[in-house]
């Protein structure tokens, strides 16, 4: 079983093998951006809240088996575990952070907003930054249920915007999703455990292009795969980046 999750994180994954992950595949941006959540210092722990990206006791042996092995690659630095707080503006770098004056205190990141462990989204997340790729270790909770027994497909959507979203954010700084585009092709029962394996495709221009699977911990049941596009956001021009800033 662990054979096959490695497989997936050294950029085996069926269907991408002919454009091995060390290589990057497309251009440049014509201008670097300017990383606003960009930077894997971004990810601090330094002095924040409580991670959640850290196992609980409603972990499955398999997530388990799975966090442990990619806490190993990460030992020497291939493989970054992403730390997950449950408000939005505590992803941000402290610098970022502490410009936001006015911050409101009622709401939650959507992924982060059940108390109690196990019943949602139980998630952690590793960035390999050479391959501007994360694979993301899912556990989908009883309170994702769609059809019965199953996860529910907004759930998925839910877990591949946010995994492909942080790909995007670590290649091109401040982007929203403008795209995501998502085949099911087989249903997740709800309690097991799956990857969800992103990656940086090609960026043009502002425009960020990425593809995902997502497969069973021995990769040989492939449950959704996705392509999206990430709009970098422009400063001068862009509601969203006016919207965002202090
Ligand atoms: C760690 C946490 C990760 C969390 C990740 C979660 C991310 C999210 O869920 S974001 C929420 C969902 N997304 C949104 O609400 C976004 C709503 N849309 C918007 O705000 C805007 O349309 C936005 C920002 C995407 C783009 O607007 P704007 O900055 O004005 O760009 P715009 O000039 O229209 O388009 C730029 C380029 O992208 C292209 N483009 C824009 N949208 C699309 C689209 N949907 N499909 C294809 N191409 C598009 C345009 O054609 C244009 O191309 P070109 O430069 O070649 O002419």
């Amino acid at each position: 079983m662990l054979r096959g999750c490695v497989s997936l994180a050294r950029g085996l994954r069926p269907g991408l093998r002919a454009a091995p992950h060390g290589a990057w595949p497309g251009p440049r941006l014509a201008a670097a951006p300017q990383p606003f959540w960009g930077h894997t210092a971004g990810f601090s722990q330094l002095g924040r809240p409580k991670d959640f990206a850290l196992p609980n006791p409603s972990w499955s042996q398999d997530m388990m088996s799975l966090y442990n092995k990619f806490a190993e690659m990460a030992k020497d630095g291939t493989w970054k575990r992403i730390p997950s707080y449950d408000r939005s503006v505590d992803h941000l770098p402290e610098r970022v952070r502490q410009a936001f004056k006015e911050v409101r205190q009622d709401t939650r990141f959507f992924l982060r907003n059940t108390d109690a462990e196990g019943i949602g989204f139980e998630y952690v997340m590793f960035l390999n930054p050479t391959e501007k790729r994360i694979v993301c270790l899912f556990q989908p909770g009883p309170y994702l249920e769609g059809v019965s027994g199953f996860a529910h497909g907004g759930s998925i959507a839910a877990i591949i915007d946010s995994t492909v979203g942080g790909c995007a954010i670590f290649a091109a700084g401040k982007v929203m999703t403008a795209n995501l585009s998502i085949n099911y092709r087989n249903p997740i029962p709800l309690g097991s455990v799956v990857l969800v394996d992103s990656k940086v495709d090609r960026i043009e221009g502002r425009k960020v292009f990425l593809s995902c699977e997502v497969r069973n911990v021995d990769g040989q049941t492939l449950h959704a795969e996705a392509t999206a596009l990430f709009i970098q956001l422009d400063t001068k021009t862009s509601q969203q980046q006016e919207a965002c800033s202090p």
